[in-house]
C-alpha cells in the first residue's frame, strides 16, 4: 500500500455554490425585470403611436367634412351674390361676389389636398380649362358690375356658357370634396384597423417574450434550487461523516442509533453496541508521525467495513475509538462473533510502503434493551466494558457487567475527589525511617503518603496511588507532598536524608528535575539530602529517557535508588549502566528469609553485587529481630520496616535519632 496523504472526503466549496446560486437567481430576476420593462415600453409606444396617428386622421376627416359644406355654401352664395349684384347693382353684393370668388377657390384647394392625389390631379386636369374660363368670365363680370354695366353682367351670368361651366365645375368640385371625405374616412378606418392589429401583434409579442422570460426565470430559479439542494445535501453528508475515515461521525451515530433502537423496539429485537478502541495506537503516531497514524485509522475503517455486514452501523467515535452497532435478531451470539472478528482483523499487520505497523483492538459490548435503553447509556456501558477489556490485557472482548460498572463509577468518584484533595492539601506526608542495621541510627526517612479523605478517613496509598498514576495525577500529587516534605526535612536532623518515589510516567516529564530543585530551593534544603527512588518498570519503559533523568538528578546533587530490586525484570545490565547509589531489596525476600533458603541466597547475591559496584543496600519490610540479624550477617547495611518504625507524621518522626525498638514509634498506620 502506498502512502496517500489526501483525505478521503473532500471539503466541498459549499459557500461558492451558494454564491453561484444567488448569482444565477439574481441574473434570472434581472432578466425578468428587464423583459417586463421592455414589454411595458413596447405597449406604451404602440399605444402612443396609434393614438396620435388616429387623432390626426380624425382631424383630417373632420376637416374634409367641413370643407364639403364650405365649398357647397360658398358656391351657392357666389351664385346668389352674382345674381343679386347684376339685378340690384347694390355695391355690397358686388363686394360679396368679389370676396367669394377667391374664398371658393381656396376651399377647393384645401379639399384637393385632402383628396387622394390621383383624384386631385384628375380634378385639376378635368377642370383646368373650365376653371380658367370661369375665372376670366368672373373677372369680366366683376369689372362690368363695378362699372355699372349690370345688364351685360347679367347677360354674362345667364349665358349658356357660364351656366354650363358653373355646373361642370360644381359637379367636379362636389366629386372632389366627396372624394376627400371618403379618403379621410377610409384613412381613419384603416388606422383603427392598424391600431387593432398592432395592439394584437404587440400583445402577442409580449406574451411570447413573457413566456421566454418566465421560462428563463423558472429555469434559473430551478437551477438555483437544484444547486442549493445539492449543496445542502453535501453539507448534511459532511456534517454527518468523519472527514478522515468517511464513516459516520459521533452526531450521526446518535441519530442512527435512535432510529435503530426505535425499529428494534417495534419488532421486539435486540441490538448490540460495540465500542472498539485501538491498542498501541499512540506509539504509531509517536514513531511514524500523524500521517501514518491517519492511514492506520483509514485502514481500520476499511477493515471494519469488510468484516461486518453492510447493514451494521459503523462510526468513528473520536480519536482511535470506533463504534459498531449490530442487530441481534438472530440471537445474542452475533455481537460476540462480530467483536471477535474485529479484534482478529485489526490485529493483522499493516504495511504502508516501507512502514510496518502492528496494532490491536479491544472491544466492549453493551446490549439493547438488556443493558440500557438509551443511546447515551448504551455507549457509556459499552465504554465501561471496553475499560475492562483494556484492563484484562487488551486484544480482548468484554461484555458489560453492572457490578464492574459500579466499580468504575466508584473509581471515577475517587478520581474527582483525589483531584480536589490534592488541590485542597488533603494529601499528607508520612515518613518511615531507614536505619543503619548495625547502629540502629536513622540515616534517612522515606516519604510516604496518606490521604485525609473528608468522609472516608485516612486512606493508605494502596487506595489511590495506582489511580493517580492512571489518571495523570501522580505528578501534581508528588509535587504537593514534596513541597510539605521539604519543609519538614529542613526541621529534621541535618544528617537525615529524604527518599521518595518517582512514578514511571514522571520520567517523561521534562520539567521533573527543575521542579524538584525549585522545591528544595524554596525550603532551603540542599539537593544532597534528596534520594530519588525509581522502580525497574520506569527503566524498562523507556531506558534511554531513564538514563537521561538519572544523570540529570545526579548532576543536580541528588542520589538515585533502584527500588523493589529482584521483583521485576532484574536485568543486571541496568545496574551496570545506570550508576545507582543504592539498591532496595524487595520485602518478599526479607519476609521469607527464615522460611526459604533461596531468599537468603538471593539477598546474599544482591549484596555481593552491590558491594562490587560500590552501591549501598537497603532491605525493605524488616519486621523481626531475626530478620534484622540475618540481613546484617548477609552484609546488608540498611533496613526499613515495622521493626524500626511504622510510617508516621513529621512531629512523631522528627525527635528520633536512633530506634532501639519498634515501641519507640507512634503506631499511626
Ligand atoms: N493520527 C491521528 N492520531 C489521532 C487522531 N485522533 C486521536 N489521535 C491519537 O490517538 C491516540 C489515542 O490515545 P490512546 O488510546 O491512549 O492510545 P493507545 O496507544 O491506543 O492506548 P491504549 O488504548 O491504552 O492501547 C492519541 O495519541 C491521539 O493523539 C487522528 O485523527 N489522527
Amino acid at each position: 500500500m502506498s502512502i496517500d496523504p489526501s483525505p478521503p472526503v473532500r471539503l466541498l466549496p459549499t459557500v461558492s455554490i451558494v454564491e453561484e446560486t444567488m448569482r444565477q437567481a439574481r441574473r434570472a430576476v434581472a432578466f425578468a425585470l428587464l423583459g417586463a420593462a421592455l414589454l411595458a415600453a413596447l405597449l406604451l409606444g404602440q399605444h402612443q403611436w396609434s393614438s396620435v396617428a388616429l387623432q390626426q386622421a380624425a382631424d383630417r376627416h373632420a376637416m374634409a367634412h367641413k370643407l364639403v359644406g364650405e365649398v357647397r355654401v360658398a358656391d351657392q352664395q357666389l351664385a346668389l351674390a352674382a345674381q343679386m349684384a347684376a339685378i340690384t347693382g347694390e355695391s355690397h353684393w358686388i363686394d360679396r361676389f368679389d370676396k367669394l370668388v377667391p374664398e371658393l377657390a381656396l376651399a377647393i384647394e384645401h379639399a384637393s389636398l385632402l383628396a387622394p392625389q390621383a383624384v386631385a390631379a384628375s380634378y385639376r386636369e378635368r377642370t383646368a380649362e373650365a376653371a380658367r374660363l370661369q375665372a376670366r368670365m368672373n373677372a369680366s363680370a366683376a369689372e362690368a358690375l363695378k362699372s355699372g354695366a349690370f345688364e351685360s353682367a347679367r347677360a354674362l351670368f345667364d349665358s349658356e356658357r357660364y351656366v354650363a361651366q358653373s355646373r361642370l365645375l360644381r359637379a367636379a368640385t362636389e366629386e372632389l370634396t366627396q372624394a376627400s371625405l371618403t379618403a379621410t374616412e377610409q384613412e381613419v378606418r384603416s388606422l383603427r384597423h392598424a391600431a387593432l392589429i398592432s395592439t394584437a401583434v404587440v400583445l402577442g409579442l409580449s406574451v411570447a417574450l413573457g413566456a421566454v422570460l418566465w421560462r428563463r426565470l423558472t429555469n434559473g430559479l430551478g437551477r438555483s434550487r437544484g444547486s442549493l439542494l445539492e449543496a445542502e445535501e453535501r453539507v448534511q453528508r459532511l456534517a454527518a461523516s468523519d472527514l478522515l475515515t468517511g464513516l459516520d461521525n459521533r452526531a450521526a451515530l446518535h441519530d442512527a442509533m435512535q432510529a435503530l433502537m426505535g425499529r428494534a423496539r417495534r419488532h421486539g429485537e435486540g441490538l448490540a453496541v460495540l465500542m472498539v478502541d485501538l491498542d498501541r495506537f499512540k506509539p504509531v503516531n509517536d514513531r511514524h508521525g500523524h500521517m501514518v497514524g491517519d492511514l492506520v485509522l483509514k485502514e481500520v475503517a476499511r477493515r471494519l467495513s469488510r468484516c461486518l455486514r453492510t447493514s451494521d452501523l459503523r462510526a468513528r467515535y473520536g480519536g482511535d475509538e470506533f463504534v459498531v452497532v449490530v442487530d441481534e435478531s438472530e440471537g445474542p451470539g452475533s455481537a460476540q462473533g462480530a467483536a471477535e472478528r474485529i479484534v482478529e482483523r485489526l490485529g493483522w499487520p499493516m504495511q504502508f510502503g516501507e512502514i510496518a505497523v502492528n496494532i490491536g483492538a479491544s472491544v466492549g459490548i453493551a446490549r439493547f434493551p438488556h443493558d440500557a435503553v438509551s443511546d447515551d447509556e448504551l455507549l457509556r456501558k459499552a465504554d465501561s466494558a471496553l475499560y475492562r477489556a483494556k484492563q484484562a490485557g487488551r486484544g480482548t472482548v468484554c461484555l458489560y457487567d453492572p457490578l464492574l460498572d459500579e466499580a468504575l463509577a466508584e473509581r471515577h468518584t475517587l478520581e474527582v475527589a483525589l483531584r480536589e484533595g490534592i488541590a485542597a492539601g488533603q494529601l499528607v506526608p508520612y515518613y518511615q525511617p531507614i536505619v543503619d542495621l548495625h547502629t540502629r541510627q536513622v540515616r534517612s526517612v522515606e516519604l510516604l503518603c496518606r490521604w485525609k479523605h473528608p468522609e472516608r478517613g485516612l486512606l493508605g496509598p494502596d487506595r489511590f496511588i495506582q489511580l493517580a498514576e492512571d489518571t495523570g495525577l501522580i505528578g501534581p500529587l508528588t509535587m504537593s507532598l514534596l513541597r510539605q516534605a521539604c519543609k519538614d526535612l529542613a526541621r529534621f536532623p541535618a544528617h537525615w536524608r529524604l527518599s521518595f518515589n518517582v512514578a514511571p510516567q514522571q520520567i517523561q516529564d521534562e520539567n521533573l528535575v527543575p521542579a524538584l530543585l525549585a522545591q528544595l530551593r524554596d525550603a532551603g534544603v540542599p539537593p544532597q539530602r534528596l534520594d530519588v527512588e525509581l522502580t525497574e518498570t520506569a527503566l524498562v519503559n523507556d531506558t534511554a529517557r531513564a538514563r537521561e533523568v538519572i544523570l540529570a538528578l545526579k548532576r543536580a546533587g541528588m542520589t538515585v535508588t533502584l527500588d523493589d530490586f529482584g521483583t521485576g525484570y532484574s536485568s543486571l545490565s541496568y545496574l551496570a549502566e545506570m550508576t545507582f547509589d543504592k539498591i532496595k531489596i524487595d520485602r518478599s525476600f526479607v519476609r521469607t528469609l527464615g522460611s526459604r533458603p533461596e531468599s537468603a541466597k538471593i539477598v546474599a547475591a544482591i549484596v555481593g553485587l552491590s558491594r562490587s559496584l560500590a552501591v549501598d543496600t537497603v532491605a525493605e519490610g524488616v519486621e523481626t529481630e531475626d530478620e534484622a540479624e540475618m540481613l546484617k550477617e548477609l552484609g546488608c547495611k540498611n533496613g526499613q520496616g515495622y521493626l524500626f518504625g511504622r510510617p508516621g507524621l513529621a512531629k512523631d518522626v522528627g525527635p528520633l535519632e536512633r530506634v532501639p525498638d519498634a515501641d519507640a514509634w507512634a503506631l499511626v498506620d
